[in-house]
C-alpha cells in the first residue's frame, strides 16, 4: 500500500505525518553543529549514553518517568547521582543547543533524537526508530536505577529485568560500548575506548571483551574496571561479567554485524520509549539520517591469537577470526569535544 505523504512547509521535505516536518531542520543543525559535520565522536558517544541514562530511570515499583527528559529538566538532581558521573557535560551542551536554536520539541524527545542522529554517524550502526511526542517530565528519577560498572551481574540483570529487558536484550544494548570511551572510570586517562574502533559501530567490543585481560591502560585499582587485553583500551567489570553470565548471547554477536545491529535496533526501540505509551507517539523515523556500512571485518587486534580468547560459552566455540597484521594494537584515546 502506498503511504500518503504530506508536503512540509519548507518546500523541500515530505513526511508521513506533518508533525515530523519540524524535525528536519533540527536534524540538519544537529549534524552540522553539534556533531561537527556528522562525526561519530565524543558528542555522538555521549548523546547515545544519555539516551540510556534518561530512559533507565524507570521502574514499575520504584517510579521514575523513563525516557522523559528528566535527566535534563531535573539535571540538578539526577546528574548528581553517582552512576550519572560525567553526564552533566552532555546535558549542559544539549540544553545550550536547544536554547540557542529555539528548539521546541520536549527534552525527552530531544535526547532520543540526538542519540539516534549521533549514532547514525557511526559506520555499522542501524538506523534507529524515532518516535515523537513524549510529554515533559513531571519529576526527577529516583536514585539507584542506573546500573554501575561495579554492580554484580545479578543486580545488573535484575535492574534491566525490572525495566522490561531480557539478558539477551542487555547484551544487544551493550553494542553501544562499541562506540564508547570512559572519561571517569580511570580519571588519569580520559577518553579511553572500550574497543579498538570507537568511531565504528562494529562487533569489536564483543570480540575484545572476550580476550584475556593482561593490563590496566592507566592506573590499577579503579572501581568498576578490570584488566583489558590492549594498551589504551579499558574494560568495564560489568561488560566482562555480563559476558561471563550471558556468554553464548555475547559470543553470538562477535562475528555477526547484521544480527548485532538488528538486535541493538530492536532493544533501543524499547529503551527509547520506557515509561511512554507507544500508541500516543508519532513515528518520525524517516528524519533519522541513513546509515553507513562498516568496511572492516570482525578480527582479532594485531598481536592477539586465538589462544588469547577466553572461551566462555559452553555450547559452541568462539568464531574463528584472523588477527590484523603488524605490531600489537595500541588504542588511541577519543579526543574531547
Ligand atoms: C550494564 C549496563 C551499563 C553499565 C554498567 C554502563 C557503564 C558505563 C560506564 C562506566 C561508562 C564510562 C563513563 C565514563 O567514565 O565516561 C559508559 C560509557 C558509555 N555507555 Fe554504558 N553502561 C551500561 C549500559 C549502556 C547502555 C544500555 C548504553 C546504550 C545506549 C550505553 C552507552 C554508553 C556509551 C555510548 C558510552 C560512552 C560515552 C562516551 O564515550 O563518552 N551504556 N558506560
Ligand atoms: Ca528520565
Ligand atoms: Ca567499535
Ligand atoms: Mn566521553
Amino acid at each position: 500500500a502506498l503511504t500518503r505523504r504530506v508536503a512540509c512547509p519548507d518546500g523541500v521535505h515530505t513526511a508521513t505525518n506533518e508533525a515530523c516536518c519540524a524535525l528536519f531542520p533540527i536534524v540538519d543543525v544537529l549534524q552540522s553543529e553539534f556533531f561537527d559535520g556528522g562525526e561519530c565522536g565524543e558528542e555522538a558517544h555521549e548523546s547515545l549514553r544519555l539516551t540510556f541514562h534518561d530512559a533507565i530511570g524507570f521502574s514499575p515499583t520504584k517510579g521514575g518517568g523513563g525516557a522523559d527528559g528528566s535527566i535534563m529538566v531535573f539535571g540538578d538532581i539526577e546528574t548528581n547521582f553517582h552512576a550519572n558521573g560525567g553526564v552533566d557535560e552532555i546535558v549542559n551542551a544539549q540544553k545550550a543547543f536547544i536554547a540557542q536554536h529555539n528548539i521546541t520539541i520536549s527534552p525527552g524527545d530531544f535526547i532520543q533524537l540526538a542519540g539516534a542522529v549521533g549514532v547514525s554517524n557511526c559506520a555499522g550502526a542501524p538506523r534507529l526508530e524515532f518516535l515523537l511526542g513524549r510529554p515533559p517530565p513531571v519529576a526527577a528519577s529516583p536514585d539507584l536505577l542506573v546500573p554501575e560498572p561495579f554492580d554484580t551481574i545479578t543486580s545488573i540483570l535484575a535492574r534491566f529485568a525490572d525495566a522490561g529487558f531480557s539478558p539477551e536484550e542487555v547484551v544487544a544494548l551493550l553494542a553501544s560500548h562499541s562506540v564508547a570511551a570512559a572519561d571517569h572510570v580511570d580519571p588519569t586517562i580520559p577518553g579511553t575506548p572500550f574497543d579498538s574502533t570507537p568511531s565504528v559501530f562494529d562487533t569489536q567490543v564483543f570480540i575484545e571483551v572476550q580476550l584475556r585481560g593482561t593490563l590496566f591502560p592507566g592506573t590499577g585499582g579503579n572501581q568498576g574496571e578490570v584488566e583489558s587485553p590492549l594498551e589504551g583500551e579499558i574494560r568495564l567489570q560489568s561488560d566482562h561479567d555480563v559476558n561471563s553470565r550471558t556468554a553464548c548471547a555475547w559470543q553470538a554477536l562477535a562475528n555477526d554485524q547484521a544480527k548485532m545491529a538488528a538486535d541493538f535496533r530492536a532493544a533501543m526501540s524499547k529503551l527509547a520509549i520506557l515509561g511512554q505509551d507507544r500508541t500516543k507517539l508519532i513515528d518520525c523515523s524517516e528524519v533519522i539520517p541513513s546509515t553507513k556500512t562498516v568496511s572492516t571485518r570482525p578480527h582479532l587486534p594485531a598481536g592477539q591469537t586465538e589462544s588469547d580468547v577466553e572461551q566462555a560459552c559452553a555450547a559452541s566455540p568462539f568464531p574463528a577470526l584472523t588477527a590484523d597484521p603488524g605490531p600489537a594494537t595500541s588504542v588511541a584515546p577519543v579526543p574531547p569535544s
